[in-house]
């Protein structure tokens, strides 16, 4: 049994939809080694090997089946080799269900000092102490395995935005090439999977040959990169018209970086299984909160002697508990409740949509109004 690729026909519930605005949206299950991740999913991102704020257990109350750690920091501290060593990444951080590690190229582009990318890989300066790396298809390979990682992404390069028909065009057959050397790398073993990654930006043809390229690599799944990096919603959806379309449909999609409500709800509606993103835990300390209201910035002197919680049916320890005036308060004056509290109430806001996103879709039913 391949394990993770298993989108099993019986338990995947597609809908044909009376129009076709939602015939492509799909709810399914996948089957991995740490457990199994319903779709459409949202991961937390947890990038230092916990989801800032939140204790593991209290991001699993919230209804998340997987959380997302990032290799380029955990590379450089505390180190794959020691993690490896101290038991992997789930007994590290005491997460025991799915993880999926990010291949770490995107992140020392945006973090890293003095970067060089070479056909071998990138060789970058630690942003915290300024020593050598190199981050190749292999050596990130290696360190997702050494994390002990569910889901391991292929080494890719995010092609930025704007980018020419030639710019993108090259930085593709880069990531082609670098796919290839990536799926060699990986060690394969049940339940266990490896994403590519296409690329292509705002161009049909080479997101139809990053497409064709990869799908020769008989990946588990399949993320749409180049996304979320500038190009703004409207852009962003009509790359994703088509593009999950040449994806395989029985293996998971997984877009990158996205997002808002109404993004998920968007990509959803054009065939994207799997989400991850920084906005409820980073906008939650910095004191926004997601609500059936909208927005709330809990940081507005309205709210100073607000005596209502965020949300009046909200199962989350801030709306059970606490009121909109204390909230402001916390975050305020800074205090650390107030980062715990605001994350927590966002990442069952998200986990609450993904629910309600499936039931819909289990259902038949249209589910575009949702936000
Ligand atoms: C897995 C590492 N590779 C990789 N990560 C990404 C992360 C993103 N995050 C966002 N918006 C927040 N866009 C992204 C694109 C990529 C992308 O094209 N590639
Ligand atoms: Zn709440």
């Amino acid at each position: 049994e391949v394990s993770i690729t298993k989108f099993p026909a019986d338990e995947r519930k597609i809908i044909a939809k009376a129009h076709d605005k939602y015939k492509k949206a799909r709810a399914g299950i996948i089957n991995t080694r740490h457990g199994q991740i319903h779709t459409p999913a949202f991961m937390p991102v947890g990038t230092k090997g916990t989801v800032k704020a939140m204790l593991p257990e209290s991001v699993q109350t919230t209804g998340a089946d997987i959380i997302l750690g990032n290799t380029y920091h955990l590379m450089l501290q505390p180190g794959a080799k020691r993690v490896f060593k101290l038991g992997g990444l789930h007994k590290f951080m005491n997460w025991s269900k799915p993880l999926l590690t990010d291949s770490g190229g995107f992140q020392v582009m945006s973090l890293s000092k003095l970067r060089k990318i070479t056909e071998e890989g990138v060789i970058f300066n630690s942003h915290i102490d300024g020593s050598k790396f190199m981050l190749s298809p292999e050596s990130s390979t290696e360190i997702q395995y050494l994390l002990g990682s569910t889901i391991t992404m292929a080494f890719d390069e995010c092609t930025p935005y704007p980018s020419t028909y030639e710019q993108a065009k090259s930085s593709m057959e880069l990531t082609s090439r670098w796919a290839k050397r990536s799926r060699k790398a990986f060690y394969s073993r049940d339940g266990y999977g490896q994403f590519g990654i296409i690329q292509g930006s705002i161009y049909n043809d080479l997101r139809l040959k990053s497409a064709l390229d990869l799908i020769e690599l008989d990946f588990e799944g399949y993320a749409i990169g180049g996304l979320a990096v500038g190009e703004g919603q409207e852009l962003m959806f009509k790359v994703l018209d088509y593009a999950p379309d040449l994806l395989p449909i029985n293996k998971p999609r997984y877009l990158m970086g996205v997002g808002k409500p109404a993004d998920i709800i968007g990509a959803v509606q054009r065939g994207i299984d799997m989400f991850d993103c920084v906005i409820p835990t980073r906008s939650g300390r910095n004191g926004q909160a997601f609500t059936k209201y909208g927005v709330v910035n809990i940081r507005n002197s309205k709210y100073k002697e607000d005596n209502t919680p965020l949300e009046e049916d909200c199962l989350c320890p801030a709306c059970k508990n606490y009121t909109k005036a204390y909230l402001h308060y916390l975050v305020k004056v800074k205090e650390i409740l107030g980062a715990m509290l605001m994350t927590w109430h966002n990442l069952m806001y998200f986990q609450k949509l993904m629910l309600r996103i499936r039931e819909y879709i289990a259902q038949g039913k249209d589910f575009d109004f949702i936000s």
